[in-house]
């Protein structure tokens, strides 16, 4: 407080000013008071010094009192001014008392309040009222209005009424006063309006709460509440006394030396119920006396939201599962501890990074955009998923992905938890191969056959196809169990299951039925003969000594061979026929095999012989060709020939083709023996030539599996080549059924052929299946009408049909016809008369050697 408020707060609380009593005493006592200090003067202007009379002391005293007045004094009579201090002149603006000698006081009251002076004034004139204290608009000179105090008494002086008016500016007072009343207004309105609870304590009463606290609590008004005893509102206040507020005592202790005092406390509300809130307490003064202000709230979701956070905090720490953070960019956030112990990555080696760190390349592109696919549409994902970890090893992890929304409906966080499964799987992969192998050599066991055998039936059933079933046996295992021990009769097991696995194909199924019996599953084959073939290496590989305890021991084995469709339509069938088939192979002496179809067996035999036989010949020349003659019927005069190979054997017998080139087809030795027969006719026609005989063009023979001989063309050319003849020497004949294979592929074969400058024939016309629309494509030159047909002209009315038709279509496409197999005169008639020019047949030639040939070419010539 500065020392002027406490003069003025002083003054104005006074009842009797004494600087007015003293005034006055000293104004009886001199006088004439108007001269001696500021006075008015009778003859007017300006401020004259009265003079103080020497030696007066009261009356100094008094001038000094007037002179340094802070407040504004003034003595009139009747309105007319008599005196006033220079804080008057000062407060209305005046620079001198002169100013003031021909005004009034009520001159310097704003107009709007000179009646209500001007009536007090009068009243005090009629001595009604002698002391009044009123608070009025005082104007200044410039005219501004402005709050003041007036303290005015009436005296008595010589029969006169004066008023002494003490008088203070009080704008700023007021306009404080209206400012703290406002400002307590607005305290109580955001006191009463605030959504949390707060009363306000003094000593230790609650003197005022709001309504929040009572909506709070659950009381029915502010009275109600501020009534009650503390201990009603806390279980922490005990109702025996003062001693049981000791704590809150201490509390608000605290915060009156702090200012402010935060802390939980446990409230009860009307209905006995508790919960915990957060107290402040603040410090206040409250009309000069020190109180606390006291808000609080209930905490208790917000303590349960700490206790799960802490929760979830100390399960991300603790978990084993892999916890990893990503933001909607998928930029790494947090990992947890097991996410290390997982990847071998570390926090900060994952942070700022994205789980493509963790890439395998186990999946494809379009597992993950499945997977983002599903994240997004449907906020979660869940699966099996390949990672590496930073040791570069993969691993398997079972993956739970969630999407998290932020406010702005958007995801914002990606949570992914994972178990490494890795060694899970394996467990499981090792319990479902244990159920499904045997232990002993890792093949697949009965079960697991049994379940092959009838998928590959049902397969062979719907693909027309057959599967073959190899029942084996160990001979005399028995034996080598009983004499070299348990120990290397399971290593002869094991070294036979090894070997048998390496005699097939690895999508062939090898198991083990048990004991010494094995079986083997074939299904990719075409002819059984393959399959003997199998049994046949099987039976070589088996045969070779196992080297058992530092002894070469021999074994041999027995095989059975059950073929489905012929044999047994289910697996259970094929399965005991090819027992059965075994048991045939043992009695036929061991170390051999038998079909179940006792003439399979039989053929395969001799296909197998004939397939070495073939071999042979090969290598030692037994191959010869023959030609037949084309005749051109019009003139009688050969204008080409077939060549047809023969086989001559070492006997001198002389095989047909017939016999031995579907087992060269089946066995693939076509190819190696189609190029020889090219290259001989090629040296033949070559060597003709060079003889001077006729050129005529030599038709060739080419089998299926060489037409589909990528280096067909190639091969054929570097002959041509070899030979020096031109391509148009040379025809080649194919059937009908060779085309038809891939007729697209046939079409670009074909065109190479022609290209070089071979002629194309297209054998036993008629006989297969082929389009229309394709023969109009293919590059061919000429049709042969099949044997088949031509044998029954004269008889039967229908191959002359076909034949009709042939050569019509032939005619209509511009193709050559040739009819082959001509043996009789009404067969030679037929073709004439139907314009079939070129004949092919025994009427006039059979295949010959070629110096036969050559001599009959010659008398052409
Ligand atoms: N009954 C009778 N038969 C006649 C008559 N005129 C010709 N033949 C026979 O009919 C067959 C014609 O040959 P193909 O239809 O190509 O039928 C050929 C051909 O498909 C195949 N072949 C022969 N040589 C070769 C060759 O070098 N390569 C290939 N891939 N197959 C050949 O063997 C089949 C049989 O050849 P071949 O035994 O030489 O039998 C020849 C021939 O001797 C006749 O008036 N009456």
């Amino acid at each position: 407080m500065s020392r002027r408020h406490g003069r003025e707060r002083g003054g104005i609380m006074a009842p009797a000013s004494p600087q007015i009593q003293c005034l006055e005493s000293t104004v009886a006592a001199i006088g004439h008071v108007p001269y001696y200090v500021y006075g008015i003067g009778r003859g007017g202007g300006g401020a004259m010094h009265g003079e103080a009379e020497a030696g007066d002391d009261p009356a100094q005293t008094l001038r000094a009192i007037i002179d340094n007045a802070l407040d504004a004094i003034c003595l009139h009579r009747n309105g007319r001014y008599v005196l006033v201090n220079p804080a008057y002149l000062r407060m209305f603006g005046y620079s001198s008392a002169a100013q003031l000698a021909e005004l009034s006081v009520l001159d310097t009251i704003a107009p709007d309040f000179r009646a209500e002076v001007r009536e007090r004034v009068q009243r005090r004139n009629r001595r009604e009222v002698v002391e009044a204290e009123y608070v009025t608009r005082g104007i200044r000179q410039d005219g501004a209005v402005f709050e003041m105090e007036i303290h005015a008494n009436c005296y008595e002086m010589n029969g006169e009424t004066f008023t002494l008016a003490i008088i203070r500016d009080v704008t700023k007072t007021r306009q404080a006063e209206v400012d703290l009343r406002e400002s307590e207004g607005r305290m109580r309105s955001l006191f009463e309006s605030s959504p949390d609870p707060a009363w306000i304590i003094e000593g230790n009463r609650f003197i005022e709460c709001n309504n929040a606290a009572v909506r709070f609590l659950g009381y029915s008004s502010k009275t109600e509440l501020t009534d009650i005893h503390p201990s009603k509102l806390s279980p922490e206040f005990q109702p025996d006394g003062q001693t049981s507020f000791a704590k809150a005592e201490k509390m608000m202790q605290t915060a009156m030396d702090k200012g402010i005092h935060r802390f939980e406390w446990v409230h009860t509300r009307a209905d006995s119920s508790e919960f915990l809130a957060e107290v402040t307490l603040s410090a206040i003064t409250l009309q000069g006396c020190p109180a606390i202000y006291c808000t609080w709230r209930d905490i208790t979701e917000r303590k349960q939201a700490e206790a799960e956070m802490q929760l979830a905090a100390s399960v991300f720490h603790t978990t084993q599962e892999g916890i990893l953070i990503t933001d909607g960019n998928g930029i790494i956030l947090s990992v947890n501890p097991a996410f290390t112990e997982i990847t071998g990555y570390a926090a900060d080696e994952a942070v700022g990074k994205t789980p493509r760190l963790l890439k395998s390349h186990h999946h494809d592109k379009q597992f993950y955009a499945e997977l983002w696919r599903s994240l997004v549409s449907t906020g979660g994902w869940q699966g099996e998923l390949w990672n590496r970890r930073k040791s570069g090893e993969a691993y398997l992890e079972w993956l739970t992905i969630s999407a998290i929304r932020g406010d702005d409906g958007r995801y914002n966080r990606f949570v992914s938890v994972f178990t490494d499964v890795t060694e899970l799987r394996r467990k499981d992969e090792q319990i479902r191969h244990q159920a499904y192998h045997d232990a002993l050599t890792g093949l697949p066991n009965r079960a697991l056959l049994g379940d092959r055998l009838e998928h590959a039936i049902e397969i062979a059933q719907r693909e027309g196809r057959q599967v073959a079933v190899l029942f084996l046996d160990l001979d005399r295992f028995k034996v080598v169990n009983d004499s070299l021990g348990h120990q290397e009769g399971d290593k002869l097991l094991q070294s036979t299951a090894l070997r048998i696995q390496d005699a097939v194909r690895r999508s062939d199924t090898v198991g083990r039925l048990g004991g010494d019996e094995f079986i083997v599953i074939l299904s990719d084959f075409e002819d059984t003969t393959e399959v003997a073939q199998v049994a046949e290496k099987i039976i070589t590989s088996l045969s070779l000594p196992h080297d058992l305890a530092g002894h070469a021991v021999h074994s041999s084995t027995s095989i059975g061979i059950a073929v489905f469709p012929q044999d047994a339509r289910d697996s259970n069938g094929l399965l005991m026929n090819a027992d059965v088939a075994m048991y045939q192979a043992k009695a036929a002496g061991r170390g051999t095999y038998r079909f179940f179809d006792p003439s399979m067996t039989q053929r395969a035999v001799e296909r197998l012989e004939m397939e070495a036989s073939l071999r042979r010949a090969m290598e030692n020349g037994e191959f010869q060709l023959f030609y037949q003659p084309k005749i051109h019927v019009p003139t009688g005069e050969v204008c080409g020939a077939e060549a047809l190979i023969r086989w001559r054997k070492p006997d001198g017998t002389l095989v047909s083709p017939g016999d031995f080139i579907p087992v060269a087809e089946e066995t693939g030795l076509i190819v190696p023996i189609g190029y020889w027969v090219m290259e001989e006719a090629c040296r033949q026609v070559a060597q003709w030539r060079q003889a001077g005989l006729p050129p005529i063009t030599v038709s060739v023979n080419l089998s299926v599996r060489q037409f589909r001989d990528l280096d067909l063309v190639d091969r054929v050319q570097a002959i041509l080549n070899q030979a020096g003849i031109p391509g148009t020497a040379i025809e080649v004949e194919l059937t009908e059924s060779a085309v038809m294979e891939s007729p697209e592929k046939a079409i670009i074969t074909l065109r190479q052929i022609r290209d070089l400058g071979l002629r194309v024939s297209v054998d036993d016309f008629g006989t297969g299946y082929s389009s229309l629309a394709y023969l109009k494509r293919f590059p061919i030159s000429t049709i042969k009408i099949d044997r088949s047909f031509v044998s029954d002209l004269g008889t039967d009315p229908e191959d002359a049909a076909i034949v009709q038709t042939i050569i019509g279509l032939a005619r209509t496409l511009k193709l050559d016809v040739v009819a082959e197999g001509v043996e009789t005169d009404t067969q030679l008639a037929f073709l004439s008369e139907m314009g079939c020019a070129v004949v092919q047949g025994f009427y006039y030639s059979r295949p010959v050697p070629p110096e036969d040939f050559a001599e009959r070419l010659a008398k052409r010539r």
